[in-house]
Protein backbone atom coordinates (compact mmCIF):
# COMPACT_ATOMS: atom_id res chain seq x y z
CA UNK A 1 0.00 0.00 0.00
CA UNK A 2 1.30 3.38 -1.03
CA UNK A 3 1.40 6.25 1.35
CA UNK A 4 1.74 8.80 -1.66
CA UNK A 5 -1.35 11.23 -1.04
CA UNK A 6 -3.56 11.07 -3.90
CA UNK A 7 -3.17 13.72 -6.69
CA UNK A 8 -6.92 14.77 -6.05
CA UNK A 9 -6.41 15.66 -2.39
CA UNK A 10 -3.65 18.98 -2.60
CA UNK A 11 -0.74 18.91 0.18
CA UNK A 12 -0.72 22.24 1.48
CA UNK A 13 2.63 23.51 3.63
CA UNK A 14 0.98 26.16 6.43
CA UNK A 15 4.20 27.03 7.61
CA UNK A 16 4.77 30.19 5.14
CA UNK A 17 1.12 31.37 6.45
CA UNK A 18 2.97 32.57 9.65
CA UNK A 19 0.24 34.47 11.69
CA UNK A 20 -1.15 35.29 8.35
CA UNK A 21 1.65 38.08 8.17
CA UNK A 22 4.09 35.31 6.88
CA UNK A 23 5.93 35.93 2.80
CA UNK A 24 3.47 33.68 1.91
CA UNK A 25 0.23 33.87 3.40
CA UNK A 26 -1.91 35.03 0.42
CA UNK A 27 -0.58 31.65 -1.41
CA UNK A 28 -1.67 29.61 1.48
CA UNK A 29 -4.93 31.26 2.01
CA UNK A 30 -5.22 30.80 -2.34
CA UNK A 31 -4.60 27.15 -2.02
CA UNK A 32 -6.83 26.22 0.94
CA UNK A 33 -10.00 28.23 -0.87
CA UNK A 34 -9.40 26.13 -4.13
CA UNK A 35 -9.28 22.99 -2.29
CA UNK A 36 -12.04 23.89 0.49
CA UNK A 37 -14.47 24.74 -2.88
CA UNK A 38 -13.13 21.15 -4.65
CA UNK A 39 -13.29 18.28 -2.60
CA UNK A 40 -12.73 20.45 1.12
CA UNK A 41 -9.96 17.64 2.11
CA UNK A 42 -6.25 19.08 1.98
CA UNK A 43 -2.68 17.17 3.52
CA UNK A 44 -1.58 19.64 5.58
CA UNK A 45 2.74 19.35 6.18
CA UNK A 46 4.48 22.34 8.23
CA UNK A 47 2.17 22.38 11.07
CA UNK A 48 4.83 22.45 13.83
CA UNK A 49 4.08 19.45 15.40
CA UNK A 50 6.59 17.26 16.57
CA UNK A 51 7.02 13.69 15.37
CA UNK A 52 6.94 12.68 19.15
CA UNK A 53 4.12 13.90 20.29
CA UNK A 54 2.30 12.46 18.03
CA UNK A 55 3.50 9.05 18.03
CA UNK A 56 3.49 9.23 21.90
CA UNK A 57 -0.63 9.74 21.40
CA UNK A 58 -0.20 6.99 18.88
CA UNK A 59 1.38 4.84 21.37
CA UNK A 60 -0.71 5.43 24.23
CA UNK A 61 -3.91 4.95 22.46
CA UNK A 62 -2.62 1.69 21.21
CA UNK A 63 -1.74 0.51 24.45
CA UNK A 64 -5.41 1.25 26.02
CA UNK A 65 -6.78 -0.72 23.03
CA UNK A 66 -4.58 -3.56 24.14
CA UNK A 67 -6.12 -3.54 27.90
CA UNK A 68 -9.05 -6.45 28.54
CA UNK A 69 -12.65 -5.60 27.71
CA UNK A 70 -13.31 -5.18 31.32
CA UNK A 71 -10.63 -2.59 31.88
CA UNK A 72 -11.25 -0.83 29.03
CA UNK A 73 -15.02 -0.52 29.94
CA UNK A 74 -14.60 0.99 33.27
CA UNK A 75 -14.51 4.51 30.85
CA UNK A 76 -17.24 3.72 29.24
CA UNK A 77 -19.30 6.66 27.88
CA UNK A 78 -22.74 7.37 30.09
CA UNK A 79 -25.40 6.80 28.11
CA UNK A 80 -26.24 9.56 25.71
CA UNK A 81 -22.64 11.02 26.06
CA UNK A 82 -19.80 11.49 23.55
CA UNK A 83 -17.05 11.51 26.02
CA UNK A 84 -15.31 8.22 27.46
CA UNK A 85 -14.66 4.47 26.31
CA UNK A 86 -17.64 3.48 22.63
CA UNK A 87 -16.94 -0.39 22.39
CA UNK A 88 -17.25 -2.38 19.03
CA UNK A 89 -21.11 -1.88 17.79
CA UNK A 90 -22.20 1.31 20.32
CA UNK A 91 -21.93 3.90 17.27
CA UNK A 92 -23.12 4.02 13.43
CA UNK A 93 -21.73 7.37 11.75
CA UNK A 94 -24.44 6.91 9.08
CA UNK A 95 -27.19 7.44 11.28
CA UNK A 96 -26.15 10.92 12.17
CA UNK A 97 -27.35 11.27 8.22
CA UNK A 98 -30.32 9.22 9.29
CA UNK A 99 -29.38 6.23 7.45
CA UNK A 100 -29.57 3.43 9.16
CA UNK A 101 -27.14 0.43 8.70
CA UNK A 102 -25.35 -2.01 10.90
CA UNK A 103 -23.13 -0.43 13.27
CA UNK A 104 -19.72 0.72 12.81
CA UNK A 105 -16.67 -1.92 12.85
CA UNK A 106 -14.28 0.27 15.62
CA UNK A 107 -14.28 1.16 19.27
CA UNK A 108 -13.18 4.84 20.44
CA UNK A 109 -11.89 6.97 23.29
CA UNK A 110 -12.71 10.40 22.92
CA UNK A 111 -12.17 13.46 25.69
CA UNK A 112 -13.38 16.85 25.30
CA UNK A 113 -11.76 20.42 26.15
CA UNK A 114 -9.48 19.60 28.74
CA UNK A 115 -8.35 22.69 29.55
CA UNK A 116 -11.65 24.80 31.76
CA UNK A 117 -12.08 28.01 33.45
CA UNK A 118 -14.45 28.73 36.51
CA UNK A 119 -16.67 31.09 34.54
CA UNK A 120 -20.29 30.08 33.84
CA UNK A 121 -19.46 28.70 30.26
CA UNK A 122 -17.48 26.17 31.59
CA UNK A 123 -19.25 25.27 34.94
CA UNK A 124 -22.92 25.68 34.10
CA UNK A 125 -25.14 22.73 33.25
CA UNK A 126 -24.69 23.24 29.80
CA UNK A 127 -21.30 24.00 29.65
CA UNK A 128 -20.57 20.79 31.56
CA UNK A 129 -22.67 18.82 28.96
CA UNK A 130 -20.40 19.91 26.36
CA UNK A 131 -17.36 19.42 28.73
CA UNK A 132 -17.90 16.38 30.69
CA UNK A 133 -15.43 15.28 33.55
CA UNK A 134 -12.63 14.28 32.08
CA UNK A 135 -11.23 10.30 33.30
CA UNK A 136 -8.28 9.67 32.22
CA UNK A 137 -7.01 5.74 31.71
CA UNK A 138 -4.79 5.33 34.57
CA UNK A 139 -3.99 1.54 33.73
CA UNK A 140 -1.86 3.28 30.56
CA UNK A 141 0.31 5.78 33.36
CA UNK A 142 1.46 8.04 29.86
CA UNK A 143 -1.94 8.62 28.59
CA UNK A 144 -3.19 11.74 30.09
CA UNK A 145 0.21 13.26 29.81
CA UNK A 146 0.66 12.43 25.76
CA UNK A 147 -3.03 13.10 25.12
CA UNK A 148 -2.76 16.89 26.59
CA UNK A 149 0.16 17.75 25.06
CA UNK A 150 -1.45 16.11 21.61
CA UNK A 151 -4.74 17.93 22.65
CA UNK A 152 -2.94 21.64 22.82
CA UNK A 153 -1.06 20.82 19.49
CA UNK A 154 -3.82 20.53 17.13
CA UNK A 155 -5.73 22.97 19.14
CA UNK A 156 -2.89 25.76 18.10
CA UNK A 157 -3.22 24.25 14.81
CA UNK A 158 -6.90 24.57 14.12
CA UNK A 159 -6.77 28.33 15.47
CA UNK A 160 -3.88 29.11 12.64
CA UNK A 161 -6.36 27.17 10.12
CA UNK A 162 -9.10 28.89 11.36
CA UNK A 163 -7.28 32.38 10.29
CA UNK A 164 -6.15 30.49 7.16
CA UNK A 165 -10.08 30.26 6.54
CA UNK A 166 -10.61 33.67 7.24
CA UNK A 167 -8.05 35.09 4.71
CA UNK A 168 -9.21 32.50 2.55
CA UNK A 169 -12.77 34.13 2.53
CA UNK A 170 -10.92 37.79 2.97
CA UNK A 171 -12.98 37.95 6.28
CA UNK A 172 -10.79 40.31 8.54
CA UNK A 173 -8.13 37.92 9.70
CA UNK A 174 -9.57 37.50 13.28
CA UNK A 175 -13.03 36.79 12.10
CA UNK A 176 -13.38 33.36 14.10
CA UNK A 177 -10.90 33.94 16.77
CA UNK A 178 -14.01 35.04 19.61
CA UNK A 179 -15.87 31.80 17.83
CA UNK A 180 -13.52 29.29 18.72
CA UNK A 181 -11.54 30.67 21.80
CA UNK A 182 -13.19 28.81 24.43
CA UNK A 183 -14.04 25.82 21.46
CA UNK A 184 -15.66 22.19 22.92
CA UNK A 185 -12.88 20.44 20.78
CA UNK A 186 -12.85 16.68 21.14
CA UNK A 187 -9.62 14.78 20.69
CA UNK A 188 -10.71 10.75 19.88
CA UNK A 189 -8.53 7.35 19.10
CA UNK A 190 -10.34 4.87 16.71
CA UNK A 191 -9.53 1.38 16.97
CA UNK A 192 -10.32 -0.65 13.96
CA UNK A 193 -9.83 -4.17 14.79
CA UNK A 194 -8.23 -6.76 12.60
CA UNK A 195 -11.18 -8.09 10.43
CA UNK A 196 -10.00 -12.09 10.50
CA UNK A 197 -13.31 -12.60 8.63
CA UNK A 198 -14.90 -10.39 6.02
CA UNK A 199 -17.66 -7.79 7.76
CA UNK A 200 -21.31 -8.20 7.98
CA UNK A 201 -23.16 -6.71 4.55
CA UNK A 202 -23.01 -3.23 4.53
CA UNK A 203 -20.84 -2.92 7.57
CA UNK A 204 -18.21 -0.65 7.48
CA UNK A 205 -15.33 0.65 9.58
CA UNK A 206 -17.08 3.71 9.69
CA UNK A 207 -20.36 4.56 7.56
CA UNK A 208 -20.40 7.37 5.09
CA UNK A 209 -20.84 10.62 7.28
CA UNK A 210 -20.02 14.37 7.30
CA UNK A 211 -18.02 15.64 10.40
CA UNK A 212 -20.16 18.02 12.19
CA UNK A 213 -17.78 21.11 13.40
CA UNK A 214 -15.41 23.35 11.49
CA UNK A 215 -12.23 21.62 10.63
CA UNK A 216 -11.42 18.29 11.33
CA UNK A 217 -7.45 17.21 11.38
CA UNK A 218 -6.63 13.79 11.51
CA UNK A 219 -3.55 11.39 12.05
CA UNK A 220 -3.76 8.01 10.76
CA UNK A 221 -1.76 4.89 10.33
CA UNK A 222 -1.39 3.56 6.94
CA UNK A 223 -3.47 0.64 7.33
CA UNK A 224 -5.37 -1.62 4.61
CA UNK A 225 -8.75 -0.45 4.54
CA UNK A 226 -8.54 2.94 5.53
CA UNK A 227 -10.45 6.59 4.62
CA UNK A 228 -12.33 7.09 1.54
CA UNK A 229 -14.00 10.45 0.48
CA UNK A 230 -16.47 11.06 -2.17
CA UNK A 231 -16.43 12.88 -5.34
CA UNK A 232 -19.56 15.13 -6.68
CA UNK A 233 -20.00 12.38 -8.81
CA UNK A 234 -20.61 9.80 -6.18
CA UNK A 235 -17.29 7.75 -6.56
CA UNK A 236 -14.76 7.35 -3.91
CA UNK A 237 -11.25 8.54 -3.59
CA UNK A 238 -8.60 6.71 -0.85
CA UNK A 239 -7.01 9.61 1.18
CA UNK A 240 -3.25 8.37 2.22
CA UNK A 241 -0.91 10.49 3.96
CA UNK A 242 2.26 9.85 5.70
CA UNK A 243 2.39 9.57 9.60
CA UNK A 244 4.39 12.98 10.19
CA UNK A 245 1.15 15.12 7.53
CA UNK A 246 -2.39 16.07 8.90
CA UNK A 247 -5.80 15.35 6.77
CA UNK A 248 -7.87 18.44 7.23
CA UNK A 249 -11.30 18.44 6.39
CA UNK A 250 -14.32 21.44 6.21
CA UNK A 251 -16.55 20.44 8.20
CA UNK A 252 -21.02 21.24 8.43
CA UNK A 253 -20.49 24.55 10.07
CA UNK A 254 -18.11 25.59 7.66
CA UNK A 255 -19.98 24.51 5.02
CA UNK A 256 -23.18 26.67 6.68
CA UNK A 257 -21.06 29.63 6.80
CA UNK A 258 -19.70 29.79 3.25
CA UNK A 259 -23.27 28.66 2.09
CA UNK A 260 -21.98 25.58 0.80
CA UNK A 261 -19.23 27.28 -1.27
CA UNK A 262 -17.30 25.12 0.50
CA UNK A 263 -17.52 21.35 0.89
CA UNK A 264 -18.04 19.45 4.25
CA UNK A 265 -17.89 16.44 2.49
CA UNK A 266 -18.73 12.21 2.80
CA UNK A 267 -16.13 10.63 3.60
CA UNK A 268 -16.01 6.89 5.38
CA UNK A 269 -13.53 4.36 6.40
CA UNK A 270 -13.83 0.81 4.23
CA UNK A 271 -13.14 -2.53 5.19
CA UNK A 272 -9.43 -3.97 4.36
CA UNK A 273 -9.86 -5.90 1.50
CA UNK A 274 -10.85 -9.60 1.46
CA UNK A 275 -7.30 -10.35 0.27
CA UNK A 276 -5.12 -8.20 2.99
CA UNK A 277 -1.84 -10.08 4.01
CA UNK A 278 -1.14 -9.95 7.58
CA UNK A 279 -2.91 -8.07 10.20
CA UNK A 280 -5.46 -5.09 9.48
CA UNK A 281 -5.71 -3.10 12.60
CA UNK A 282 -5.87 0.31 12.16
CA UNK A 283 -5.82 3.49 14.27
CA UNK A 284 -6.37 7.35 13.74
CA UNK A 285 -6.12 9.99 16.41
CA UNK A 286 -9.13 12.65 15.09
CA UNK A 287 -9.12 15.67 16.15
CA UNK A 288 -12.70 17.40 15.75
CA UNK A 289 -12.59 20.97 15.91
CA UNK A 290 -16.11 22.52 17.45
CA UNK A 291 -16.41 26.25 17.99
CA UNK A 292 -17.79 27.64 21.07
CA UNK A 293 -21.06 26.42 22.34
CA UNK A 294 -22.57 29.63 21.98
CA UNK A 295 -20.60 30.72 18.74
CA UNK A 296 -23.92 31.25 15.96
CA UNK A 297 -23.13 30.10 12.52
CA UNK A 298 -24.97 32.32 10.03
CA UNK A 299 -24.02 31.97 6.41
CA UNK A 300 -21.61 35.21 5.90
CA UNK A 301 -22.96 38.00 3.36
CA UNK A 302 -19.79 37.89 1.57
CA UNK A 303 -21.15 34.29 0.37
CA UNK A 304 -24.84 35.24 -0.20
CA UNK A 305 -26.24 37.57 -3.30
CA UNK A 306 -29.63 37.50 -5.26
CA UNK A 307 -28.83 34.13 -6.88
CA UNK A 308 -27.33 32.38 -3.95
CA UNK A 309 -29.63 33.05 -1.04
CA UNK A 310 -28.46 31.86 2.36
CA UNK A 311 -29.72 27.85 2.47
CA UNK A 312 -29.51 27.58 6.36
CA UNK A 313 -31.19 29.11 8.86
CA UNK A 314 -29.20 30.57 11.98
CA UNK A 315 -27.53 28.12 14.50
CA UNK A 316 -24.98 27.54 17.40
CA UNK A 317 -22.27 25.51 17.22
CA UNK A 318 -23.78 23.58 20.55
CA UNK A 319 -26.97 23.11 18.57
CA UNK A 320 -25.93 21.36 15.68
CA UNK A 321 -23.11 19.47 17.63
CA UNK A 322 -25.83 17.91 19.69
CA UNK A 323 -28.42 17.62 17.18
CA UNK A 324 -25.50 15.36 15.30
CA UNK A 325 -24.34 13.66 18.06
CA UNK A 326 -27.72 12.50 19.50
CA UNK A 327 -28.88 11.13 15.95
CA UNK A 328 -25.22 8.83 15.53
CA UNK A 329 -24.76 8.06 18.51
CA UNK A 330 -28.50 6.53 18.79
CA UNK A 331 -27.86 2.72 19.27
CA UNK A 332 -27.67 0.38 22.20
CA UNK A 333 -27.58 3.76 24.17
O1 LIG B 1 -10.44 7.03 10.91
C1 LIG B 1 -10.52 7.76 9.94
O2 LIG B 1 -9.67 7.77 9.04
C2 LIG B 1 -11.68 8.72 9.76
C3 LIG B 1 -12.70 8.70 10.86
C4 LIG B 1 -13.80 9.69 10.66
O3 LIG B 1 -14.04 10.18 9.59
C5 LIG B 1 -14.61 10.13 11.82
O4 LIG B 1 -14.56 9.47 12.88
O5 LIG B 1 -15.31 11.15 11.70
FE1 LIG C 1 -15.31 11.89 9.80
Amino acid sequence: MSSAPSSEIPVIDIGPFGDGDGPGAAAVAAAFDRACRDLGFVVVVGHGVPQAAIDAAHRSSRAFFDLELAQRDRYAAPPGGFVGYRGLGAEGLSYSLDQETVPDFKEAFTVGRIERGDEPYFTSEIGRMYMPDLSWPTEVPEFAATWTELYRHMDRVAWRLMRVFAAALALPLGFFDDKVDRNISCLRAINYPHQSTPAQPNQLRAGAHTDYGSLTLLSMEDAPGGLEVQRADGSWVPVRVPSDAFVMNVADLMAQWTNDQWRSSMHRVANPPPDANGNTRRQSLVFFHQPNYDAEVIPLASCCGPDTPPKYARTTSGEHLFMKMTKAKNINV
